[in-house]
């Protein structure tokens, strides 16, 4: 009899270590998996859809922000932006038959007259210049018509900003880096570590010349990160005036997502912009760009309409996909999105090791 219970202990003991031997096995494999692993996600998207804001997003959060010289950097193409965007809203008055007053007539010939003596160079003879040609009314309205030709939509947040921006003291602050345009060529990697795994970001150019160059990038993904532009239904191409950037984006999106390197992967969307799309719904109608539309002039209808429109271009329905509307500039949208990402992909691994 004693024997016996003996023994059903015994057996009940080895159960137990048994199965503490396997959780931390279990862990054992995780931890080691973590250390391993490098979680690769791969931004694609159209030019100037928010590809590289997404990665300055996730540069301010989880790896420091930026340094004194990135800083510079930024400082000296947010100036020269403002001399551009001064020159490009001058040279289009007249298409909108837009006429400066008497005064800045002869301070834009004092504008014109700097830039081409000195074409690189930021003074605060301009920086006065342009605020004074910016306070025109002409000037404000000429941008209020950005969609017919080609200027960023962040113009109008630097020339509200051109005093500071013009003070010799001046740094650029978070918005302004965020806001600030400058075209990627090539690519750029971020990686960040969070909680014992490494995620590296992959950013590359979006404009037509630097797509030949996105299948350099394509192995190894684990995220597919497509961002789109939602305002480009009402805008044209940068690079070439006569296409529409939402159709552009997506027959672009198209011929990514089935293509072979990403039918299996996980395919996240950002429906990017929707502060702007939300802007521009009330100057133009989607069915300009889009006479198929037969929806309301809404936010909702509207980005379900495009969002529609994306899906559909999927041959394999039954991939991974998530999609979220996003402004790249508010910084807690954009770490919620990277929260759900790295949930469900953290998810995905453990499962696969476990
Ligand atoms: N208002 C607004 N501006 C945005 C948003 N997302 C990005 N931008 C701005 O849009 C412009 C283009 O963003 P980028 O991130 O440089 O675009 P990109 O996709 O990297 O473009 P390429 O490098 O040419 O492929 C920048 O001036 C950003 O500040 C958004 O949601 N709202
Ligand atoms: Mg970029």
């Amino acid at each position: 009899m004693g024997n016996s219970k003996t023994k059903k202990e015994k057996k009940k003991r080895k159960e137990i270590e048994r199965k503490n031997h396997q959780i931390i096995e279990k862990q054992l494999r995780t931890e080691q998996y973590q250390e391993d692993v490098e979680m690769k996600m791969l931004l694609l998207g159209t030019g100037d859809s928010g590809k590289s804001t997404f990665l300055k997003q996730m540069k301010f959060l989880y790896s420091g922000g930026f340094s004194f010289h990135e800083g510079q950097t930024y400082r000296k193409a947010i100036r020269m932006g403002c001399v551009d965007y001064t020159k490009i809203l001058l040279k289009t008055l007249r298409t909108f038959d837009l006429d400066l007053s008497k005064e800045n007539i002869r301070n834009m010939q004092d504008f014109f007259g700097l830039v081409k003596e000195k074409p690189h160079t930021f003074t605060p003879e301009i920086a006065q210049l342009i605020k004074l040609l910016w306070e025109d009314t002409a000037m404000k309205k000429c941008f209020q018509q950005r969609h017919k030709f080609q200027i960023p939509a962040s113009a109008g947040y630097f020339l509200d900003r051109i005093t500071e921006i013009g003070d010799e003291y001046y740094k650029p602050n978070k918005n302004d880096i965020l806001f600030c345009r400058i075209p990627t060529t090539g690519v750029k990697e971020l990686k960040i570590e969070i909680n014992g795994y490494t995620w590296k970001l992959v950013d590359v150019g979006g404009q037509r010349n630097e797509r030949r160059k996105w299948v350099h990038y394509f192995d190894d993904v684990d995220i597919l990160i497509f961002v789109i532009a939602l305002d480009g239904y009402a805008e044209k191409l940068f690079e070439n005036h006569l296409f529409n950037r939402m159709t552009e984006s997506i027959s672009v999106f198209g011929e990514i997502v089935n293509n072979s390197y990403f039918r299996k992967k996980d395919l996240v969307i950002l429906f990017n912009k929707i502060d702007i799309f939300q802007q521009n719904l009330t100057k133009i109608p989607i069915k300009h760009a889009f006479p198929e539309y037969k929806g309301k002039n809404t936010y909702e209808e509207g980005s379900q309409f495009f969002k529609e429109k994306f899906l559909k271009c999927l041959i394999k329905k039954n991939q991974n996909v998530s999609s979220y509307n996003t402004c790249g500039i508010e910084t807690d949208i954009m770490k919620n999105v990277f929260e759900e990402i790295k949930k469900s992909l953290r998810e995905k691994y453990i499962k696969m090791v476990c």
